[in-house]
């Protein structure tokens, strides 16, 4: 069974006088485990469809389950707990508290939640332990996005969001970091969504939801993913 199921979204928006459909009857679904992208230009819906995953945003109109949960009829504490709970969330700008280290932005998304890993285990999966002790302005961009990961790994998410990852990173050290979470829906069998517009992260994905001013594009499948290594922009 697909573990993610976005019926018929809307999602409208309203400012002044004028009406803006983010999404228009959009329609997917994502099986667990994989790693999907969402791709599309400026504007197309896709930070829409993140938050309203993550529970950040309510829909206009539609339904949206996941695992056994109908988000879309969670009151506002259940979408607090389903945010605090089964959500990681990755950031382009990572969002790391500066004044504490490392091992501690990680350890405080642990105690927050229900079932999780350990700090250390979260560090040690991105590959970070011996920089545990240190502040995010002693750590390069790479470094504060797997501090991110690691962050978002520790609440032992089933759906882990993220919001063009790579957008601030150079290009080697973006496909470190997509090598990375790829593994991780593999190795932990969680559901990876990346949200982004470089249409080069697309052939390294199980599937990729195109989306257009607001309406689904295309949902490609890729048999045989290439490695995220490979990928070249
Ligand atoms: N809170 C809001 N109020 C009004 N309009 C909004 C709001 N959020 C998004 N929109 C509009 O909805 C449309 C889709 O926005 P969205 O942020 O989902 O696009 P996007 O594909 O993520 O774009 P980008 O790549 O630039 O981040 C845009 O026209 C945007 O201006």
């Amino acid at each position: 069974m697909e573990f993610i199921k976005f019926s018929d979204v809307t999602r409208t928006y309203v400012s002044g006088d004028s009406e803006i459909k983010a999404l228009d009857n959009v329609s997917f679904d994502i099986q667990e485990g994989k790693f999907t992208v969402i791709l599309g230009p400026s504007g197309s819906g896709k930070s829409t469809t993140l938050n309203l995953l993550g529970g950040m945003d309510k829909v206009s109109d539609g339904t949206i389950r996941v695992g056994d949960k109908v988000i879309t009829s969670f009151n506002d504490e259940e979408l607090t707990l389903y945010r605090r709970n089964d959500i990681g969330f990755v950031f382009q700008f990572y969002n790391l508290i500066p004044n504490l280290t490392a091992y501690e932005n990680v350890d405080i998304s642990s105690r927050l939640s229900k079932s999780p890993i350990s700090a250390e285990k979260a560090l040690e999966a991105v590959g970070l332990m011996q920089r545990k002790n240190n502040f995010p302005s002693q750590l390069s961009g790479g470094e504060l996005q797997r501090v991110s990961i690691a962050r978002a790994l520790c609440k032992n998410p089933k759906l882990m969001l993220c919001d063009e990852p790579t957008g601030a990173l150079d290009s080697e050290t973006g496909r470190k970091i997509l090598t990375l979470l790829y593994s991780m829906s593999k190795e932990y069998n969680n559901t990876v969504i990346v949200v982004t517009h470089n249409a080069a992260i697309a052939p390294a994905a199980d599937r990729v939801i195109k989306l257009k001013d607001g309406k689904l594009d295309e949902i490609i499948d890729n048999k045989n993913p290439i490695s995220m290594g490979k990928v070249v922009w």
